[in-house]
C-alpha cells in the first residue's frame, strides 16, 4: 500500500486529505506543519503531499530530494522563483504541481484553451474567483491556471498579457489582454469563470467546487499516480489523461 506523507497536515486541506486517504488504497505515513522534521517525513513516505505555504516550498522540496520521493505540490501562490525551484527538483524526483485538483479544472482549463484558440482577439477575455475569507492569496492558483489556458490557446505568455484588478482611472482596456478579479467572504470552497466577452455576445465558462472533498481525492489520486513515475515535472493532465 503507498504511504502518503502530507506538509500542512493541521490546514484544512491536510485535514481533508488525510481524512479521505482511508477511502483511497492509500495510507497515511504521517503529516507535518511549522516546526515538524520534514526530512523524517519524507524519508518515512513513498510519496508527499504539500498544501502549506509558498515560505516553506525550498524546505520540503529539499527534503524530498534527499530521500528521493515524489511530491505533489498544491500550495498555491508561488512565485517564479518557486517554479524555478521545482523544474530544478524534478530533474532528480517526480514533482507533480498544480494550483487545482479537481477533475473539473483540468476539463475547464482544456475547455478555455479550445475556445481561446478559436474566438478571434476580439472576444475579451477576463478570469473572475471566489473563495473563502481566509484564503491569502489573489488571483487564486486556478484563476492563473486558467489565465494561461486562454494565453496558450492564443499562442502567447500569459505574463505579456495578465491584469490582475482594476481601480481608478485606468484607461481603456488593451487588445489581447487577460484580466483578472479576486471576491472572498464566508466558506465558498472555489469558484471560477472565464467570460468571453465578444460584440454583443458573451461566453461565460465556469466551474464551483462544493466541498474541499474533490481537491483532496484528486491530490490523493495524484500521489497515488506520481509514487511511480519517473523524474520529471508533471501537471494533472497527465494523471487524468486529458
Ligand atoms: N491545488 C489545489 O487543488 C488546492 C490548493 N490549495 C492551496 O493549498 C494551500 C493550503 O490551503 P489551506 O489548507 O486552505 O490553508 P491552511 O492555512 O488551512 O493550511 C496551511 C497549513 O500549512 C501550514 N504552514 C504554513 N506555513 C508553513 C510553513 N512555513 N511550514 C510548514 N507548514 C506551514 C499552516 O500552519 P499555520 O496555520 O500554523 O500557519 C497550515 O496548517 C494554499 O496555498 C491553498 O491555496 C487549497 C485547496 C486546493
Ligand atoms: O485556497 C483555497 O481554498 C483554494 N486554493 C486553490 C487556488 O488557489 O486556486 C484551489 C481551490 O480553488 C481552493
Amino acid at each position: 500500500m503507498t504511504s502518503i506523507g502530507i506538509f500542512g497536515n493541521l490546514g484544512r486541506m491536510g485535514r481533508a486529505i488525510e481524512a479521505a486517504i482511508p477511502r483511497t488504497g492509500g495510507s497515511f505515513a504521517g503529516g507535518i506543519d511549522h516546526g515538524g522534521d520534514a526530512s523524517a517525513l519524507a524519508r518515512s513516505a513513498d510519496v508527499l503531499v504539500d498544501f502549506s505555504a509558498p515560505g516553506a516550498l525550498d524546505r520540503h522540496l529539499t527534503a524530498a530530494q534527499a530521500a528521493a520521493t515524489p511530491i505533489v505540490i498544491g500550495t498555491t501562490g508561488l512565485t517564479g522563483a518557486h517554479h524555478r525551484r521545482i523544474d530544478e527538483a524534478a530533474r532528480d524526483i517526480a514533482v507533480l504541481q498544480t494550483g487545482n485538483t479537481s477533475l473539473g479544472i483540468a476539463m475547464l482549463a482544456a475547455l478555455v484553451k479550445d475556445a481561446a484558440s478559436r474566438l478571434g482577439i476580439d472576444w475579451d477575455v477576463e478570469v473572475l474567483e471566489m473563495h473563502h475569507r481566509a484564503k491569502v492569496d489573489a488571483p487564486s492558483g486556478t484563476a492563473l491556471m486558467l489565465g494561461d489556458a486562454a494565453a496558450e490557446g492564443r499562442g502567447s505568455d500569459l505574463s505579456d498579457l495578465s491584469v490582475v484588478g482594476r481601480a481608478g482611472l485606468t484607461g481603456e482596456r488593451t487588445d489581447g489582454t487577460i484580466g483578472f478579479a479576486s471576491l472572498r467572504g464566508g466558506t465558498v470552497a472555489g469558484d471560477h469563470s472565464v467570460i468571453f466577452a465578444g460584440n454583443g455576445e458573451r461566453i461565460t465558462l465556469s466551474h464551483q467546487a462544493e466541498s474541499r472533498d474533490i481537491f483532496a481525492h484528486g491530490a490523493i489520486r495524484a500521489a497515488l499516480w506520481l509514487a511511480g513515475q519517473q523524474p520529471g515535472r508533471y501537471t494533472m493532465n497527465a494523471v487524468l489523461g486529458l
